[in-house]
Parts: structure tokens; C-alpha cells; sequence
């Protein structure tokens, strides 16, 4: 336990968050680059032929392309190991950035100087306020014309509610910036010709600087006892008192430091990396579900990432949460119950591999071996078995047609499917009249596969538009449902006879056999079961998979010789069949768990708009300062929404939705759908 808590406290699991275009992947590749260049700079002691190796670098560019990048950094003397995971680009709700803010500790969210809280930020604020990610934010492009630290701060608060803390004021603007005056420690950092420097605060900005800083230290004293104390004591803080209250209140999410620069510039990045050390929670300072990550204890891992690296090919990207992954040991997938030997444990660096042994507990890792283990799962001590997330998929709620357009992309079509399938597992792929259909969990997350399968697996395919996922069940029982199958023609004949019942369950399929007596040999009644089954994949009224039917096989019955499996199937579905005919059949729709946040003055709008599309609201509520709508809305009427709240509140609504139930179709609307 000891050396986990020793190790630990240095380790800092963080992500990038950011909307499109505020510089998340500048930012990243600038933390990836200053990182690996401090180790350099050690060893040749010398920084101009650092910064030669900065100007290469830029000209040729690091990119991240690893779903976890391991650096290092230091910080009054101690280094510090960052994992820096990357979170998705797309902001709208999906599996996979949840999956990522799920593993994430703590997070740096970058803003445009320029544009400053835009919509898209919002919704990337709101995920991560649903997990408690506590945040740290830079304002980036403080290079361009008409950034503004100050209003972007505004924004924070006012747009996002948070209690942002002002850690910096710029030196210099526009073409003009030079860098920051930090200060918790009332020191100016610049950067001359990209060499970091830290050096007095200029003159002109002395007074700022001292006005800033006191209002600094009195809002951490508003929120922080210990400060408060001090403060009321009169005496002056130190900065390390000062950084001990910024973390406990970071950590908390109560209040959020920001930082500011241009990360294209090479300014700022450097103080951002002190600040994600010194600021941002460690695995042990994070409250998960899991307890306290303990070396000891039996292993539990989530693997959150599947992918293809280029030296490497398959990894396994897991975070482990208790005891030890060990290379060479032998580890459970407790969601397949099946056994996993791991392989080869790797950490990756921007520009290399490193393989090591044994990884513990609070730490992220590649694997590379493992065989059957898919995004989601969770590797455990097989005599401690544990599932760390539930695996529990919605049925996937929409679907659409996919056509190649030739037989050499239909074979590509079946590669990257499975592929595909092995990296997420919420998605379904059926065959519908000769057609592939693939169904996913929303429009987005369907757009994002097609978009996948042609960039990365070369298939040139004609989509369908996205459609609802439908399904039909029964209201009532009905028994004694009889069919007979004769078939006579020339030789052998076909003869098979069943009688069965069926009636209404929660969900599903069940099959029970009541016939005794082998009035039908024992050996043909798996296949009126595998004939029922075969029938619930087309329902009676629309033509969509069934679910919600028990069937009973209550009584039969057979000829010697013109008996067959094939007639007892035929026979089971053509009785399943009439039997759900008169079993009042209905139409039901996917229903989702919808969540609108809206400022105030537009929640009204919202509302209407909801109940308008057959929407329940369910509660109103109110998370950091802007107003929560709860509602059950029929996903048929949920398509273009995104536009449409857009539209409603000028940009500054966002929603996430999730499969709730299965709905009965209102009859009128049934109709319309030729049901
Ligand atoms: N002037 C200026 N431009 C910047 C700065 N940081 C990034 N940019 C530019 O802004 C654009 C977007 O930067 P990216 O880092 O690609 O932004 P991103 O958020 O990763 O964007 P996506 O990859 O599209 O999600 C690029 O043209 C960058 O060169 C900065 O500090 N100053």
C-alpha cells in the first residue's frame, strides 16, 4: 500500500478538452514537445541546441496519435508522470467520451482567446460537470487580435458557472504578447526567442500584478478555511499556502485556476504543466467507486481503448484501478468470462515505446496480446471477479442501410465491421432482405462509424438515411394455436404438427416445452424452437424484430418417416406467426432519457418544444447556474434536434440523451408507419 500512495501522488492522469479549433491538438502536441525537450535539455546542457531541436520539431510537427501518451515533468524537484488521454474531438454524447472522461482524473480545457466561451465549450463543460472532472482552463491565442483574458474569465463564470480563479495576467497583446505575470508567486515569465525565462514583473504591470493578486487569495479565502484563517490573521499567505488551497478547492471542483498564452507561439505552456502538477488530482485524490487504488488488492482494469499503433499494431489502452497488471500473467475478462494472457505492458511516449513489466494501480497502460477483450471490459483477479462498468448496451435504437458499391467493398465492408465491432461494442450489425444495416446508439454515433469505414477501411458505400429502430410485441396470451406442415409432392414428404401458447414477457425471447410422452421426438423440438426465433426477427405488422414473447410448446405431432427438423422449424414459425396475429399485436418505439441544459430566459421555449414532440417532462432543475429540463421523448422525434435547440436558444443549449424504454407507437402515429 505504501508504495502505491508514494508513487501515486506524482501521477497525474489528465485530458485535453476543448470545441473545434481552440487549439486542443497545438496545445497537446506544445505539452508532448516541452516535455520530452526538459529531459533533452538535461542531457546536453545546452539550450540552444534544445531550441534547434524545437525548430525541427515544429517545422515537422508531433502528433498525437495514441489514445494515451506518457511524459514526463518536473516540479520543485520531483518529477511527475502525466498520462495525457486523449478525449474525443466530436462534443455530442457518445459511449466513447464517456468512456474517456470515466478514466480521466482531472482535465485541461482549453478556450480561444479570441471567440471565448462558445456553445461548444458549454457542452464539453457540461460532460464533464456530469462526471466531476475537475478542470484546469487555458486561454489559448492570446497572440491574435482581439483576445481577452478578462472577458473570456466573464464568460467562465457567467456562461459556465464556475468559480474561476484569474492565475495570470498577459505581458504584452496581439502581436505583442510576450507572456505571464503568475501570481501566486509574483513572478514574470517570458519567452525570448522560445526560451522560457523567468524574470521580475515589468514595472507598468507592478500595480495590476498586486491588485490581482489580492483579489486572487481573497476568493481562494472565501472558499478555503485554512486560507480564510490566515487571512483574517492578517498574515500574508506564502505561495505554497497558496498552492495547497488552490488544490484542495481544484480537486474539489469548487473553483477553476486559469491560465493563459499561445500555445502556437510556444508562450504559456510551460506554467500550464506546473499548474496541471501542482493543481489537477492525483488517482489517490480522485473519490471513484473503485476505492483507493491499492497495489495489493486484487486486480480490477477497464480496458477504454482499442487501437492500431504503428510500431506496435493491436493495443489494449487500460486504466487500472486495484493490485497489479503483471506481463506474462494470466488475468479475467469477467464481462466474456474468459481467461486473458497479457502480454507485453507498454507506456507510450510521443516518439517511442517503452515496455515495462508490471503496471499498478492508478496508472493508465498499453497491453498488446490480448486477444478477446473489447472497449468496456473489465480484466480482474479471477478469484475476485468484479465488472467495473456495465456492459449492460442499450438496444441500439436507429439504424441505417449500407450498400457497397462493389464486391470488392463489400469485402472491405466485413473487415472493418468487425473491426469496428471489437473497439465498440454498442453497435449492431444485421442483414435485412440482402442488406447490411448497421445500428448504433444515435445519429451521431452512426455518422462517426460510415464516416470511420470509408477513411480508414477504403469502402465506398451508399447510406440510407438513419431510421428509428422499431419493434413490435404482443398485449395478450392466446393458446392452442395449431398448424400443420404436409407437404406431399413425389417423393419424401414433409409432416410436422405443433400446438403452441404465447404470451406477453418484459423483454426478449423465452421458449418452454410442455410435451411429454415424445408426442414429438425430443429430438425436433430445438427446432420449433429455432423456428420461433427465426419469426421473431420479422413481425406481423411492420416487419421489425419482435421481443417481449414466450412461447410454450404444448403439444404435437409426427410422422415416421416424413418428419424432419426442417418441418418442425417450418411448423414453429408458421404457428408463431398466426398465434402473435391474434395475440393483439403492437407497434413500440425507442424512448430517450433526454437532458436539456438552457439558460434561464429560454426555458419556457424548451418546454414547449418537448411537449410538442409527444416529449413527458419529467423535472426541471438547476446545475451551476443555468436550468436543467428532464424529459421522455420518442427518438423518432428527436432527429435534427441539435439544430433545432440551436436554433431555439442562439446557440447556447446543449443536450445529451440516452436510451430510457421501449414505448408503445400511439395508434395514430402507428398508422402512419402502416402499422
Ligand atoms: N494565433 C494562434 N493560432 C493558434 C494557436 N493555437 C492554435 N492555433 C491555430 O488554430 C487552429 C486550430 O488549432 P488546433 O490545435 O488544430 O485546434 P483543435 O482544437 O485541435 O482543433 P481540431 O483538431 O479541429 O479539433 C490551427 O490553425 C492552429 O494553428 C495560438 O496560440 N495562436
Amino acid at each position: 500500500m505504501t508504495t502505491t500512495v508514494r508513487s501515486l501522488t506524482t501521477v497525474r492522469n489528465i485530458g485535453i478538452m476543448a470545441h473545434i479549433d481552440a487549439g486542443k491538438t497545438t496545445t497537446a502536441e506544445r505539452i508532448l514537445f516541452f516535455t520530452g525537450v526538459s529531459r533533452r535539455i538535461g542531457e546536453v546542457h545546452d539550450g540552444a541546441a534544445a531550441l534547434d531541436f524545437l525548430k525541427q520539431e515544429r517545422d515537422r510537427g508531433i502528433t498525437i496519435t495514441s489514445a494515451a501518451t506518457t511524459c514526463h515533468w518536473t516540479v520543485d524537484g520531483t518529477e511527475h508522470t502525466l498520462n495525457l488521454i486523449d478525449t474525443p474531438g466530436h462534443v455530442d454524447f457518445t459511449i466513447e467520451v464517456e468512456r474517456c472522461l470515466r478514466v480521466l482524473d482531472g482535465a485541461v480545457t482549453v478556450f480561444d482567446g479570441v471567440a471565448g466561451v462558445e456553445p461548444q465549450s458549454e457542452t464539453v463543460w457540461r460532460q464533464a460537470d456530469r462526471y466531476g472532472v475537475p478542470r484546469i482552463c487555458f486561454v489559448n491565442k492570446m497572440d491574435r487580435a482581439g483576445a481577452d483574458l478578462h472577458r473570456c474569465v466573464g464568460m467562465i463564470r457567467e456562461r459556465l458557472g464556475a468559480v474561476p480563479l484569474v492565475m495570470q495576467l498577459p505581458i504584452g497583446a496581439e502581436a505583442g504578447f510576450e507572456g505571464v505575470v503568475d501570481l501566486v508567486s509574483g513572478r514574470a515569465h517570458v519567452w525570448p526567442d522560445d526560451r522560457h525565462t523567468v524574470v521580475d514583473v515589468p514595472a507598468d504591470l507592478a500595480e495590476d500584478a498586486r491588485r490581482w493578486r489580492a483579489a486572487l487569495v481573497e476568493t481562494v479565502a472565501e472558499h478555503d478555511e485554512e486560507l480564510m484563517d490566515l487571512y483574517l490573521g492578517g498574515t500574508e499567505p506564502s505561495p505554497e499556502q497558496v498552492h495547497a488551497a488552490i488544490r484542495r478547492l481544484t480537486v474539489a471542483s469548487v473553483v477553476t485556476p486559469v491560465f493563459c498564452g499561445s500555445a502556437y507561439r510556444n508562450k504559456g505552456v510551460q506554467p500550464l504543466l506546473d499548474a496541471v502538477v501542482r493543481y489537477l488530482p492525483s488517482p489517490l485524490d480522485v473519490d471513484t467507486a473503485h476505492g483507493v487504488p491499492d497495489d495489493d488488492a486484487p486486480l480490477s482494469a477497464l480496458a477504454f481503448k482499442i487501437m492500431t499503433d504503428r510500431f506496435l499494431g493491436r493495443l489494449t489502452f487500460v486504466r487500472i484501478y486495484s493490485g497489479r497488471l503483471v506481463s506474462g500473467a494470466s488475468a479475467l475478462n469477467s464481462v466474456k468470462a474468459r481467461k486473458e494472457r497479457i502480454g507485453k505492458i507498454y507506456r507510450v511516449h510521443a516518439g517511442d515505446r517503452e515496455e515495462i513489466g508490471s503496471a499498478g494501480a492508478g496508472d493508465i497502460v498499453a497491453v498488446m496480446g490480448l486477444k478477446r477483450t473489447t472497449t468496456g471490459e473489465t480484466l480482474c483477479d479471477a478469484d475476485h471477479p468484479v465488472i467495473l462498468e456495465s456492459m449492460d448496451f442499450p438496444a441500439p435504437v436507429i439504424e441505417v442501410a449500407v450498400e457497397p458499391t462493389s464486391k470488392g467493398d463489400l469485402d472491405r465492408l466485413g473487415v472493418a465491421l468487425r473491426r469496428l465491432a471489437e473497439e465498440d461494442p454498442s453497435f449492431q450489425v444485421r442483414e435485412d432482405g440482402g442488406q447490411t444495416v448497421i445500428g448504433g446508439m444515435g445519429e451521431l454515433h452512426l455518422e462517426i462509424l460510415i464516416d470511420r469505414m470509408k477513411e480508414e477501411f477504403q469502402v465506398d458505400a451508399g447510406v440510407g438515411r438513419p431510421r428509428v429502430a422499431y419493434r413490435e410485441t404482443i398485449r395478450r396470451p392466446v393458446r392452442d394455436v395449431d398448424h400443420l406442415h404436409r407437404k406431399q409432392d413425389g417423393g419424401k414428404g414433409q409432416y410436422a404438427k405443433v400446438r403452441i401458447a404465447v404470451e406477453p414477457i418484459e423483454d426478449g425471447y423465452e421458449f418452454v416445452n410442455k410435451v411429454t410422452g415424445g408426442r414429438i421426438p425430443r429430438e425436433f423440438i430445438p427446432s420449433v424452437d429455432a423456428g420461433c426465433q427465426e419469426a421473431m426477427h420479422t413481425g406481423v405488422l411492420t416487419g421489425h424484430e419482435m421481443t417481449g414473447v414466450r412461447v410454450t410448446l404444448l403439444d404435437g405431432d409426427f410422422h415416421p418417416i416424413d418428419s424432419s427438423e426442417l418441418a418442425f422449424r417450418v411448423a414453429g414459425s408458421m404457428a408463431f406467426k398466426e398465434a402473435v396475429r391474434r395475440a393483439s399485436p403492437v407497434l413500440l418505439e425507442p424512448v430517450m432519457a433526454v437532458e436539456v441544459t438552457v439558460p434561464d430566459d429560454h426555458l419556457g421555449s424548451v418546454i414547449g418544444d418537448l411537449n410538442r414532440r409527444r416529449g413527458r417532462v419529467e423535472g426541471t432543475g438547476e446545475r451551476a447556474g443555468a436550468r436543467i429540463v428532464r424529459a421522455l421523448v420518442p427518438l423518432s422525434e428527436m432527429f435534427g434536434y441539435v439544430g433545432d435547440l440551436r436554433g431555439m436558444t442562439s446557440g447556447r443549449g446543449v443536450f445529451v440523451m440516452e436510451f430510457d424504454s421501449y414505448a408503445e407507437v400511439p395508434p395514430s402515429v402507428a398508422r402512419t408507419l402502416g402499422a
